[in-house]
């Protein structure tokens, strides 16, 4: 098997992956390492020759593809450290069995993004939370803290108060709470409460019996306390319920039945209930507009979620996240240009983490070739002032959800001016300092197509 394993890495690995930006790896089942790409010299920063024929469990015994060797499950877009060379790596995993065997793992990744491995590595193999949400990435100690009481709670069957500005993962949080709590075989049912009139989120939560109203179904209907027995039922937008809906509430919480509309029946649920607001509870309180009783209802465990400008390694951490996310979506590697990372850092994040997550999607549809640089942009971070002090009065994204309205047309107008004097600008600087065309669109990360191709736009060719 060695010599055939030999033979395969030298003969085929080489032609095909040796020109591979990222990282490859081949390891036995021993943890041999049979095969690593030029990109492993290269990034890693040692000679691959060192390391090829040496067990990698010498060499980095946390190293995630042993696990996944041994538990034999790939993992994708998988975030870890490696110890040995002091670098943040990101990339797929899996096993390979050939006709019925196990014949050992194959690793492609690379490290994210200097400015992102240079910050905080406090996360480690070892954090008690890694498998109690893999899907929610921050490393800053903040939202590590708050996975850590989050982690806790999940095991009981408290109620917890989710808070947070909008887009900061409230929701997601509230789903891996359900996934690691004792209701988990129950159903995950989420409500909007501000998105539904008042006189239907009665019916909705509550249910309602035959011909309890006009229009109401012949057979009744169950409400989602119903639909969420035996699990979890997240509670959006708690701070948006009028005083009637609060009384309600309260009641089911206190006496766990609900009576649907209509109904005399006293129906018992046995249901986690996870709330969550970004509006300030305790001012709504004092002014009469939230009820004290069922303030302290929901609130037995509370947990602020801190936004994403307050937490600077989650910004670059999430951004490589969501880049990565989208090229195993389109087949296709894009690279952060250092601008456009500090430019990430530099913004405030008024729609949190769901305005980052379609920011890196926008650039990722703007950019024809390899490199996501300030050009692509989204208009809201094109300019992103000064500093975060000054920005909070500024436009937000267009569709992150904020009240505000997106920009109107004519600035979208003027914006893709702007965009296009960066563009011509960026091209002909490339060109000035290029000897050959073809170094100048290297340097600007675009296909040959897409070069020729703005060269004639922007009459420089
Ligand atoms: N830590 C995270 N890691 C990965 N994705 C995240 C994280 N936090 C949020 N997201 C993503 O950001 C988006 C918004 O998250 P979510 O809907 O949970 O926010 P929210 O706080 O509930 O927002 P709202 O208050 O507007 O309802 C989702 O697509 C979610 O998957």
């Amino acid at each position: 098997m060695r010599e055939w394993l030999d033979r395969v890495a030298t003969a085929y690995f080489e032609r095909i992956l040796g020109n591979l930006d990222e990282i490859f790896l081949f390891i036995g089942v021993d943890t041999t390492i049979y095969y690593a790409n030029p990109a492993y010299s290269r990034l890693i920063g040692v000679p691959r020759e060192k390391v090829i024929g040496r067990k990698l469990r010498d060499i980095e015994p946390q190293a995630r593809i042993i696990e996944v060797l041994e538990t034999e499950q790939p993992v994708f877009h998988d975030y870890s450290y490696v110890a040995s060379a002091g670098m943040d790596v990101i990339g797929n995993m899996f096993p390979v069995w050939i006709d019925g065997a196990k014949v050992g793992a194959v690793a492609i990744f690379r490290p994210i993004s200097l400015s992102i491995a240079a910050s905080d590595r406090k996360r480690t193999v070892d954090d008690p939370e890694d498998g109690f949400c893999r899907e929610l990435v921050g490393k800053s100690r903040v939202f590590r803290n708050v996975l850590g009481v989050a982690h806790k709670v999940a095991k009981t069957d408290a109620t917890v108060l989710l808070r947070g500005e909008t887009g900061v993962g409230k929701e997601v949080l509230a789903r891996a709470i359900h996934r690691a709590s004792p209701f988990r075989a129950g159903p995950f049912v989420a409500v909007n409460m501000a998105s539904v009139p008042e006189t239907l989120l009665e019916s909705e939560l509550f249910g309602y019996e035959a011909g309890a109203f006009t229009g109401a179904s012949r057979t009744g209907k169950p409400g989602l306390f119903e639909q969420a027995d035996g699990g979890t039922l997240f509670l959006d937008e708690i701070g948006d319920v009028g005083p009637l809906l609060q009384a309600k509430l309260l009641r089911v919480l206190q006496e766990k039945h609900i009576r649907r509309l209509g109904g005399t029946r006293s129906v018992p649920v046995q249901v986690r209930l996870i709330a969550a607001t970004n509006r300030n509870l305790e001012e709504m309180v004092e002014h009469g507009q939230f009820r004290t009783d069922l303030y302290y209802r929901i609130s037995v465990i509370p947990i602020y979620i801190p936004a994403l400008r307050e937490r600077d390694e989650d910004i670059l951490l999430l951004a490589e996240t969501f880049k990565s996310r989208l090229e195993g979506k389109y087949g296709a590697m894009k690279t952060f240009s250092p601008r456009v990372l500090e430019r990430f850092l530099r913004y405030s994040w008024p729609g949190n983490v769901r305005e980052l997550e379609a920011c890196v999607e926008y650039m990722f549809l703007m950019a024809d070739g390899v490199l996501l640089d300030v050009q692509h942009l989204p208009p809201a971070l094109v300019d992103p002032g000064p500093n975060r002090t000054a920005e909070p009065e500024r436009a937000p994204w267009p569709g992150s959800a904020t009240t505000e309205e997106p920009q109107a047309s004519s600035g979208w107008a003027s914006l893709r001016r702007r965009i296009e004097e960066m563009e011509r600008e960026a091209l002909a600087q490339a060109l000035r300092e290029s000897r050959t065309k073809t170094e100048a669109m290297r340097k600007v990360g675009l296909s040959r197509k897409g070069f020729y191709a703005k060269l004639k736009k922007y009459g420089l060719s």
